[in-house]
């Protein structure tokens, strides 16, 4: 075996990624450009950037619901072209499906995949369990907290065994109480799954307290500005004083990228 079968290869593979809307009637957008980045097995990596950079845009790439206008992206070396169950992709606001109960909303992936009824309803109530819904199989999406409702939409996502979980601000509807329990069980979820994941937030604390590696963004066009590993052991009390100096450093870079934001926006 050669020294570079030995290699671990990313998990996604971003390369040069550009990005161009083009909203009809209304000036291009141009929301990413020479966007390079790694993500590898298992690694938890938080994009953190000003509002309007192009991180969900590119959450969309990766997940294969969006074309990049230039570049690729690869998930295990083989082009993303379309969605696949392996990339799995959940929103702010959970998006369950209001007329299913619970239980069916994770199955619902399961069926499309052709998995048999019972061992769908298995699958499903085994994820649930692990989110701690055991007792809710047959509850309607809104008889559940906001809390509750992410966690059904992770096991959702998680019954289809991504290799990537994608989070596009997960947390942010929620008060700081369960936004704090909702860290911890991902962290766990994420532990136990052996998943990469992917969450944009805009949280410097959030970054701090999940990632293995923060990915701060330019002003858009968005771009890597810096890549910064969280060494720190979990949990990471934000007591610590090495916590301090990452949120110091998170609010100087963003800062300079906020006020480009602006100025940008003030000269068209
Ligand atoms: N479907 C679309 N059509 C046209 N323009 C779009 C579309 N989706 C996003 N954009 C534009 O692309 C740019 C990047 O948007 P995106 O939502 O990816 O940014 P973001 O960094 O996730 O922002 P935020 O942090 O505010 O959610 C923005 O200017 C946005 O208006």
């Amino acid at each position: 075996m050669s020294a570079a079968d030995d290699q671990i290869h990313p998990a996604v593979s971003i390369r040069d990624v550009a990005k161009t809307w083009t909203p009809e009637g209304r000036p291009p957008v141009h929301a990413l450009r020479n966007l390079s980045l790694d993500v590898m097995p298992g690694e938890f990596v938080v994009l953190l950037g000003p509002s309007g950079c192009g991180k969900s845009t590119l959450l969309y790439m990766i997940a294969g619901l969006e074309g990049a206008s230039g570049g690729s992206i690869e998930q295990d070396g083989i082009p993303v072209t379309q969605p696949s169950a392996e990339r799995g992709l959940i929103f702010q606001d959970a998006s369950l499906f209001p007329w299913l109960t619970i239980a069916d909303n994770v199955a619902f992936g399961l069926s499309v995949r052709g998995v048999p009824v019972t061992e769908r309803r298995a699958v499903a109530a085994d994820m649930l369990r692990s989110v701690g819904l055991g007792d809710m199989l047959d509850k309607k999406p809104d008889e559940l907290s906001g809390g509750m409702r992410q966690r059904a939409a992770c096991a959702r996502a998680l019954a289809m065994r991504p290799k990537v979980l994608m989070m596009d601000e997960p947390f942010a509807a929620l008060d700081v109480q369960t936004r704090s329990k909702m860290q911890d069980f991902l962290l766990q979820i994420w532990r136990d799954s052996g998943a990469s994941v992917i969450l944009v937030t805009h949280s410097i604390d959030e970054a701090i307290s999940l990632a293995d590696r923060v990915v701060v963004f330019t002003a858009r066009p968005g771009r890597v500005k810096t890549i910064v590993p969280i060494d720190l052991p979990r949990p990471r009390p934000s007591r610590d004083p090495r916590y301090h100096e990452y949120r110091d450093l998170f609010t100087e870079l963003l800062a300079d990228e906020v006020d480009r934001a602006f100025a940008e926006q003030e000269a068209v």
